[in-house]
């Protein structure tokens, strides 16, 4: 743990080669954010010294031909390393600079912003693609951070997001949709926007013409279609630049026509230090709000799914015991480990 200047701790994860999580790096894991809390630093950036990987997720080592004790060790030491970091009162963001498979994507939603590298490197929660139900806590932190209906697709499918995909969703249109809308809104020529008293004056205007005056249904029709006809650029314009401005308004980024961001990643960054300065910049958005009541607000927050798993600890840790000691389990965790032995390999 390093803090800077401004009292921000940055966390580098730093267990080769791919940040595993063993028991071990759990336990220290747990002591530092303590220390983080104790020392009442500003917030915690968690970021990894491996170039290419944040954290492959649980060691699976951990969890094959298992000593029992140590295997119950290892569950409850993981609990209580999310119960601490999603339940940190101090601001939390992850500096995303690899692959975040399973446990990796866990550390990372647990915290309340994120910055990934951008590269050809995935995140998600995988599990279900390997065959094992993820437990609700871990399901939850998904379900936190974006929408209910795409949390439960992604985890039905144990979908791993490229960083492209992780930043924004695209909407029903999808990709094609967007290219067959020609250019984006904001990128195309723009219309000087007229404003609304303009738009009314012009229509007054129309319908004070002498051929309204004739007062003849099919002419007002037709004076109409002028009127709509002569003027669609603009009221198309005026409709845009509305949807904008009230998007800003109220926080949506629109980027590009036929997309919209909602995020399992927050913003992307071209290097490790351009994501930490990023994460950054976010803890200092809280310079100016009073600490006791940020975290006390962020905590009654996240109470409920926090609540769930304090409630139920006993019950996912046998829940996690007994599938482990599955022989079937067993066999499939061998295989995945000769899988992932054989890849490395080449
Ligand atoms: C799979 C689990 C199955 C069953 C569990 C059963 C019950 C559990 C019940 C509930 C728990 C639910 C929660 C689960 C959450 C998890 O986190 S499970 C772990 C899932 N993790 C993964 O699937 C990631 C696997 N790793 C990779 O995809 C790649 O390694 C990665 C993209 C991260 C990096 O790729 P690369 O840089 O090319 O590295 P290598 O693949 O070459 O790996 C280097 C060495 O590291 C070893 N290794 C990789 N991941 C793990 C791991 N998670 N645990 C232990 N060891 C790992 C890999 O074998 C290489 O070792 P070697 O150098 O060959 O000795």
């Amino acid at each position: 743990m390093a803090v800077d200047n401004d009292g921000i701790a940055v966390v580098t994860l730093q267990r080769p080669p791919v940040n595993s999580l063993n028991l071990d790096l759990l336990q220290a894991m747990n002591n530092t954010f303590d220390d983080v809390a104790k020392n009442k630093s500003k917030g915690m950036i968690l970021t990894s010294a491996s170039p290419t990987v944040f954290s492959a997720g649980l060691d699976i080592m951990e969890m094959y031909k298992p000593d029992p004790k140590r295997l119950e060790t290892f569950w409850v030491t993981l609990q209580d390393m999310w119960l601490k970091l999603f339940g940190a009162s101090f601001p939390t963001a992850a500096a995303i600079n690899g692959h975040a498979p399973a446990g990796g994507c866990l550390i990372a939603t647990s915290c309340e912003y994120r910055v990934m590298l951008s590269g050809k490197f995935t995140i998600g929660l995988n599990e279900t693609a390997l065959g094992i139900v993820p437990p609700t806590w871990i399901q939850d932190s998904l379900r936190h951070t974006i929408p209910t209906r795409q949390a439960e697709i992604a985890l039905t499918t144990g979908k791993m997001f490229t960083v492209d995909e992780a930043l924004k969703w695209r909407t029903n249109r999808g990709a094609e949709g967007a290219a067959r809308l020609g250019p984006p809104v904001l990128e195309g020529p723009q219309m000087p926007p007229r404003s609304p008293d303009q738009i009314l004056n012009k229509t007054l205007k129309m319908c004070l013409s002498p051929k309204m005056a004739l007062d003849t249904g099919i002419i007002k029709l037709n004076a109409l279609n002028e009127y709509l006809v002569t003027e669609r650029t603009t009221i198309v314009d005026n409709a845009i630049t509305f949807g904008i401005k009230k998007c800003n308004d109220m926080d949506i980024n629109i980027q590009k026509r036929g997309r919209r961001k909602v995020g399992l990643i927050d913003e992307t960054a071209a290097d490790k230090a351009e994501a930490i300065e990023k994460c950054k910049k976010f803890i200092k958005r809280f310079d100016k709000i009073p600490s006791l009541a940020r975290g006390m607000t962020k905590q009654i927050f996240r109470q409920e799914v926090l609540q769930k798993l304090l409630t139920n600890r006993q019950a996912d840790t046998k829940q996690f015991l007994d599938l482990v000691n599955q022989p079937k389990i067993q066999q499939s965790l061998e295989l995945y480990l000769a899988m992932l032995k054989q890849k490395s390999q080449k």
